[in-house]
């Protein structure tokens, strides 16, 4: 057997359909790659390997024509020009260089950035890093539908703010911000926009335009495409700077050194225009799924509690607490289905998820938290195994638990007086 038909062979295997696995219902964590971007991805890995800023030959020209497709893909799908498109490694890098870059940028203008406590934690980490250099960050709080309310929003810009950051799509919850009508606040008050929609393209229409960003970070692992790729949208008209944050040969017009990944990046661009194609039929079936699973749910389970609007939400998201019952030793129980509790990212330190704290939840619903990711691949037959599990693990659990049966017995536990240890 050749190499080629090695190839050939794997980018067939199904992709996520393995009876020895549990079921992936954690596509805000990551997804795979849809086969048909593996595909066009593959020459450039072996036949086409040139350096696109090879000037001199053939082999370069290749990668920089892949390049330049890639780069218009990207483009059109949040609808900027080409020339506005810096790739970067993933979202993280790109909301470094967005906040840094632009705080390090302006800081002669002023020293104050606003944020959402809910943001993501490549946002909230940045924002801690320009604190201890100097700045100040207001970490807005949310309503308890997981909404910034706008007038606080508002109140919160000083004369001295410089940037503003916001989630489009929250990876835990799922709810969408009221982008468009945040967009025009700061641009009235001159302040610059930066909007994390490494969740939200795919999944919502992301127009620069419409919602008036002047920075954008996308991540090409959350729609499809391969990890490690992402890019950042830096507005030209009116201008925004940025500091590079990454120094070397002086790729992407200066902002971001290092030899571009042709293979990642032509992946990229055709997840992004598939993502963007697919947008509306991934939306109806997993929307459908998504209903068949919370109607699966709350009619097996009691005591359940969603977490975030359900009217400003994609469908892909479902976040629900099941009370009387811990979340780890739910997911635990659950090993025939892969979910997090809390964020993916965080959900290795073991703490109440800070965005359901944030929603006003407290540590004992934020522990017993589910986060159902649906996917492109997810099927029916995959969501209804996953009701029957959770129905039987959910009431194994509660049998266990005290409190549970004190509930059933209706005592009220709030106006228990328990003894300190
Ligand atoms: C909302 C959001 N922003 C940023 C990131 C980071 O993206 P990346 O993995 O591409 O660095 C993620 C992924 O966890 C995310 O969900
Ligand atoms: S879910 Fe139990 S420690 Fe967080």
């Amino acid at each position: 057997m050749n190499s080629s038909q090695i190839i050939e062979l794997d980018s067939k295997k199904p992709l996520l359909i393995d009876p020895d696995r549990p079921i992936y219902l954690d596509y805000q964590a990551t997804t795979p790659v849809d086969p048909q971007v593996l595909e066009q991805m593959l020459p450039y890995l072996t036949h086409d390997f040139g350096n696109a800023a090879s000037r001199s030959h053939a082999y370069g020209w290749t990668a920089e024509k892949a390049v330049d497709k890639a780069r218009q893909q990207v483009a059109d799908a949040i609808h900027a020009d080409p020339r506005e498109v810096v790739w970067t490694s993933g979202a993280t890098e790109s909301t470094n260089l967005a906040l840094k870059g632009a705080a390090h940028f302006y800081s002669g203008k002023g020293k104050h950035i606003i944020t959402l406590r809910t943001e993501h934690k490549a946002t909230l980490d940045t924002c801690r890093q320009l604190e201890r250099e100097g700045f100040e960050v207001t970490y807005l709080e949310v309503q308890e539908d997981g909404l910034v309310d706008l007038k606080a929003f508002e109140a919160a810009i000083r004369p001295d703010t410089i940037v503003a950051s916001v989630l489009f799509v929250n990876n835990e919850i799922g709810v969408i911000q009221p982008m468009a009508e945040i967009g025009r606040i700061l641009r009235a008050h001159k302040v610059l926009f930066h909007v994390d929609a490494a969740q939200a393209l795919g999944k919502v229409p992301v127009d620069v335009e419409a919602i008036q960003a002047d920075m954008m970070s996308l991540s090409g692992h959350k729609m499809y495409g391969p990890k490690g790729i992402g890019a950042l949208y830096v507005r030209r008209k009116p201008r925004v700077r940025v500091e590079a944050q990454v120094h070397g040969g002086g790729h992407e017009r200066g902002m971001r050194s290092g030899t571009l990944p042709t293979h990642q990046i032509v992946g990229m661009g055709a997840a992004a225009e598939l993502a963007v194609q697919l947008m509306d039929s991934d939306a109806q079936r997993i929307g459908k799924l998504r209903d068949r699973l919370l109607k699966g749910i709350q009619e097996r389970v009691e005591e359940t509690y969603i977490n975030g609007s359900m009217e400003h939400r994609v469908p892909h998201n479902l976040n629900i607490s099941f009370a009387f019952v811990e979340g780890e030793s739910l997911i635990m129980a659950l090993k025939e289905i892969a979910v997090s509790s809390g964020s993916a990212c965080t959900s290795a330190s073991l703490e109440p998820s800070y965005v359901l704290r944030a929603l006003g939840k407290s540590d004992e619903l934020a522990h017993s938290s589910i986060r159902f990711g649906i996917g492109r691949f997810t099927t029916e037959a995959e969501i209804d195994a996953t009701i029957e599990l959770i129905a039987g693990k959910v009431g194994k659990l509660r049998e266990l638990s005290p409190l549970w049966e004190m509930h059933q017995e209706g005592i009220d536990l709030n106006s228990i007086q328990w003894a300190a240890h």
